[in-house]
């Protein structure tokens, strides 16, 4: 494929903002019109969203028990639907009304619609119904865009054989940035960033990430969100932060920036 230099220039730049099932209750029009903001500056945007906590009172209300593993949700067959129809039918439409009354034109989406996320099951005798991402239609994500139309993307896709899979959705976010080729990966949690000793960390390198998760410092939901925004900055996704609704928070960098 070949782009015009003067398509390059112009074109806008978008950001995928993952907000989490954590910090998605008691969000305000001022957190939405930040969104409202980043568009009349010229960007794009991706919203993708988790729903944790609304999924484990989903469940707990049905009699169902789920474990973790490294912030991944062993996901097993009585499980799954009742993880799909909340984020689906529940966490997915409130957030899409938010936008909407907040002057976006937000469209509701799961990895199913168009085949957005096509998966395959990652490793069903560990984590049961969780899945991987094999490939993203971007085209369809970028025909949204163009359209002036902001996808709100809740973390549920299938096999080819429409078999439903549950996916973190820090993985969701940073796999669409990475197809994409976002200019910038936010991920929007309960925690003003990442916390190490009591203390929020402002900046930080992917060598410190990697050591913090083996000292325990990093545990359960920062590690998907960790792993995805090394993932991203890897791939060469300049930026990369974890932040709460404040949007600020910890910018993580590939390696240390010298004065
Ligand atoms: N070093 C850390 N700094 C901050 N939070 C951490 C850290 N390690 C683990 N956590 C936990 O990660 C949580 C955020 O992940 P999670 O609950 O999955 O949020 P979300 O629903 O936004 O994805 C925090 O509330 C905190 O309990
Ligand atoms: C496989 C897996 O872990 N799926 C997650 C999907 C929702 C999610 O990621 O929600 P948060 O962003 O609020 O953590 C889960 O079942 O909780």
């Amino acid at each position: 494929m070949t782009t015009s230099k003067s398509t390059q220039l112009t074109a806008p730049k978008s950001i995928v903002i993952k907000l989490g099932g954590s910090m998605l209750d008691g969000l305000n029009e001022n957190f939405f019109a930040n969104f409202k903001k980043l568009q009349a500056t010229g960007h794009e945007i991706v919203i993708v969203h988790g729903g944790g906590p609304a999924i484990n009172k989903a469940l707990a209300n049905n009699g169902i028990s789920t474990t973790s593993i490294n912030g991944i949700r062993v996901t097993s067959a009585e499980a799954i639907g009742i993880v799909q129809s909340t984020l689906v039918g529940q966490v997915n439409p409130a957030l899409v009304h938010q936008l909407n009354k907040s002057g976006n034109q937000a469209i509701g989406l799961s990895g199913y619609d168009n085949q957005l996320l096509q998966c395959t099951i990652l490793d069903k005798s560990t984590y049961g119904f969780v899945g991987e991402v094999q490939q993203v239609n971007t085209s369809f994500i970028e025909m949204l865009l163009k359209n002036g139309i902001t996808p709100v993307i809740s973390s549920i896709s299938c096999t080819t054989d429409g078999e439903p899979l549950n996916i973190n959705a820090d993985t969701v976010a940073s796999e669409i940035a990475l197809a994409i080729k976002a200019e910038s990966l936010q991920l929007v949690t309960d925690t003003p960033g990442i916390k190490i000793g009591g203390e929020i960390q402002e900046t930080v390198t992917s060598e410190k990430v990697t050591d913090w998760i083996i000292s325990g410092d990093i545990y359960g939901g920062m590690i998907p969100k960790v792993t995805a925004a090394l993932d991203c900055l890897a791939a060469g996704i300049p930026s990369v932060q974890i932040v709460g609704d404040q949007l600020s928070g910890t910018t993580i960098l590939q390696q240390e920036v010298y004065a």
